[in-house]
Order: C-alpha cells, then structure tokens, then sequence
C-alpha cells in the first residue's frame, strides 16, 4: 500500500490514502507502522478515507502509535490537509475535513503555513497532574494544578513557573481518571509573557512525550491567557518541534503553523513470527 510521511512541528504521521475506505486499519498494524525501530517511525497514523459528512470529502481518520483512536488532531490536520493539495485530492486555500470532533475549516497560507479553524476550546474542572520529581528523594513526585480543556479531544493543561524544559515526562503524568475517563494529553506551559508567548511540552494520550501537539497548544494557550486575565488574543508557543501561533475569539480558536511531507513509498503489512503485524518497506522516496 501506498503511504506518505509528513510532520508539523515534528509531531509525525504516516499518511495511509485510503481512497475507497476498505483498509481495514486494526490497532496492531498502526503500532507497527508507528515503531521507531521496527516500522516506518511515528506519533500517529492520518487514514485519508472517504467522509460520510456531507460538508467534506474526506475523512482524517486519527490513531495514536499506540493504536487507539482520538477524536482530533491539530497538527495532524493540517498535515492532512497539505497531503489532499499536494495529491490533487482538494483543491485549496480554503476547505473543510471531517473528523471524529466535527467538520474543521483548513486554509493553506501564502507563507507555506496551514490554519485551523479549531472550533470552541471548552473549560472543564480544576484538576491536578503528577510528575515524577527530578530533585528529591527517588519515587517523589511534584503535583501541578491544571485545568481541563475540551478541544475535541480531552486536554489537561497546567501553567507553572516551574522549569518546563526540565520536567520528566518519560512517563504518563498521573491526573484523575474520573474527570479523564478515557485518558488525558497533559500540557505544562510557562506564563505567558506580556507579549503573549510561551514555551509548552506535552504527553500525548497514546503516543508519549511528542515534540508538539496541535490540539495541546490551544488547550495551552487558552488556560495561559486565563491564567492572565484574558478571554481573547493571538498566543505564540514554543515547542520543542517549533512555533506555532492560536487564535483565541469569543467563538472558536484557530491555530497556524507549518505543515510538510517528507517522503512517500509502499510498505506491506502481514504476520509477523509473534502474531502481531510486521511491515515491509518496499520503496521510499524522501524530500528533505
Ligand atoms: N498530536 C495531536 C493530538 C493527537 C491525539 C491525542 N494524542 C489524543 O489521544 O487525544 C495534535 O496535534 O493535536
């Protein structure tokens, strides 16, 4: 089968054109293109397949590296997004892709960069995230206080003015299954500054510690400007695979960074000696 791998700010996917929707995606063979030693290597897969709402044509169905689903992917999308333009499949600046969140309007920039129409960034409880602790005695952990956020997908997004950059994330960040009965992405973000920037990581829901997620960095710049008294305004944030910039209105967010294909191939997927699905690389063409 043919694929294409693409990124946004480092948050990576191998895109699976699945043009007549019959590519039975099981959760073992996403975990096997997504291996970074044994697969094609990366956070997530974008299934490009037919979409069933009529305002789109096409449907970005999501999966983590660990092969579960999720509702939405801001990075992913706009990723997917550049592969319809670049594949003859949509014709651009401006059009719609149906995900599991809902239709999302994307519009491909003069500047190579790609914009998101995200749609309402809503606040849930006041909630905690658990960290291992980097100082202390072994097995200490640091609690943040946080904030849930609904992006279509659930967001835990915590803003400290501890060091965000020297955090241990190698694991998942503890927070309460209640609120978060089917997982958490967990943000940790500076203050905003007064000119509105920022520096964010984040533990994805399925994939680990990635270099940026779309959908974390709205959550993140919304509960930044709460954090500073505003309901409203263009928030810069720093990840560690690069910038990008959230609108926030008193409607919807929107969220612009860039978008980029790296490679395309074939790979096969089948059996492997352990039961699970192995691949085979067959071709791979890379523009870097
Ligand atoms: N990296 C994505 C979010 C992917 C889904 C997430 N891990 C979840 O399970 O909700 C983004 O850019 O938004």
């Amino acid at each position: 089968m043919e694929y294409v791998l693409g990124h946004g700010t480092e948050n990576d996917f191998v895109l699976l054109p699945d043009p007549d929707g019959r590519l039975d995606l099981t959760p073992a063979a996403v975990r096997a293109l997504c291996h970074r030693r044994r697969g094609l290597g990366a956070d997530g897969v974008l299934r490009v397949a037919p979409s069933e709402d009529p305002g789109a044509a096409w449907f970005m169905d999501y999966r983590n590296a660990d092969g579960s689903i999720a509702e939405m992917c801001g990075n992913g999308v706009r990723v997917f997004a550049r592969y319809l333009v670049e594949a003859g499949l949509a014709s651009g600046p401006e059009f719609a892709v149906a995900t599991r969140a809902g239709l999302r309007t994307v519009t491909l920039e003069a500047d190579g960069e790609v914009t998101v129409d995200m749609g309402p960034a809503r606040f849930g409880a006041e909630s905690t995230a658990i960290v291992p602790s980097t100082a202390g005695p072994v097995g200490s952990v640091t609690s943040f206080p946080g904030v849930a956020i609904d992006v279509g997908n659930p967001h835990l997004a915590c803003v400290t003015t501890a060091d965000v950059d020297a955090l241990d994330l190698t694991v998942a960040p503890g927070h309460d299954p209640q609120l978060f009965p089917h997982g958490v992405n967990v943000e940790f973000l500076s203050p905003l500054t007064d000119d509105l920037t920022t520096s964010l990581r984040v533990h994805e829901r399925g994939s680990g510690e990635t270099r940026s997620c779309g959908t974390g960095t709205v959550a993140g710049a919304v509960a930044g400007l709460r954090a500073a008294g505003l309901s409203s305004g263009t928030v810069r944030v720093t990840t560690p695979g690069g910038v990008l910039r959230v609108g926030v209105g008193p409607d919807t967010t929107t969220l612009t960074g860039p978008a980029v294909l790296i490679a395309r191939g074939e790979v096969e997927l089948g059996d492997s000696a352990e039961g699970t699905y192995a691949y085979t690389r067959v071709a791979q063409t890379a523009t870097l």
